[in-house]
């Protein structure tokens, strides 16, 4: 695999070793020893599936309590994916970093605890997984409104809709009235 930096240093897109045939295809999904480099010691305790239909925008959610880093992909579909820096003494707060991710780049993204995560499904639907360095703590839970002025993420909206939004997600915080990482 190679790592690729972003923008914020600690976000750190993962681009596979695709192995082709004329069966298919394989590749190898993750390595502890490839975190050596990234955060050392690190543990997953819990993997998430989760399918969506085109327009589905998830999140963005992050846990103050039980931080959760994420390793995520595609495994079917595409989807444009956000990590926004919620620690508040960070350089690059508010801040995020966004990538397409899909079944034909197969690239995976390190979401490091004390960022707030989400995507936004661009193709007909997309099947995402991801690892979680720790568990779902749904009391700890808090979210970012998608469209936040402050965050200014261009999501590539399709047909110039708007998102298909849990009732979670459509009353989510703005940045500068959320509670975030001290
Ligand atoms: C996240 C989660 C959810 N659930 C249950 C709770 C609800 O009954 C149902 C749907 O939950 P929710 O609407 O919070 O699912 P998403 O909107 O996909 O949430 C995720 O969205 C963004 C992309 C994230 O990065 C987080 O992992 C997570 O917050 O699954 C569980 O049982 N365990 C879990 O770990």
């Amino acid at each position: 695999m190679v790592l690729v930096d972003t923008t914020i240093p600690e976000v750190k897109i993962i681009e596979p070793r695709v192995f082709g045939d004329d069966r298919g295809f394989f590749m190898e999904t993750y390595r502890q020893s490839w975190f050596d480099e990234i955060v050392p010691d690190i543990q997953f305790v819990q993997d998430n599936h989760s399918k969506s239909v085109k327009g589905t925008l998830r999140g963005l959610h992050y846990q103050l309590k039980n931080p959760q880093g994420k390793l995520v992909r595609v495994v079917q579909g595409s989807v444009y994916d956000v990590a926004v820096d919620v620690r508040k003494g960070s350089p690059t707060f508010g801040q995020h970093v966004g990538v397409l991710l899909d079944d034909k780049n197969r690239r995976q993204l390190w979401v490091p605890e004390g960022f707030a995560h989400g995507f936004y499904v661009v193709s007909d639907s997309a099947e995402f997984v991801y690892k979680c360095t720790d568990y779902y703590a749904p009391e700890h839970e808090h979210s970012i409104l998608w469209n936040d002025p402050d965050v200014g993420i261009d999501w590539p909206l399709v047909d110039g809709q708007g998102p298909l939004l849990s009732e979670k997600d459509n009353a989510a915080a703005l940045l500068k009235n959320a509670k975030v990482f001290d």
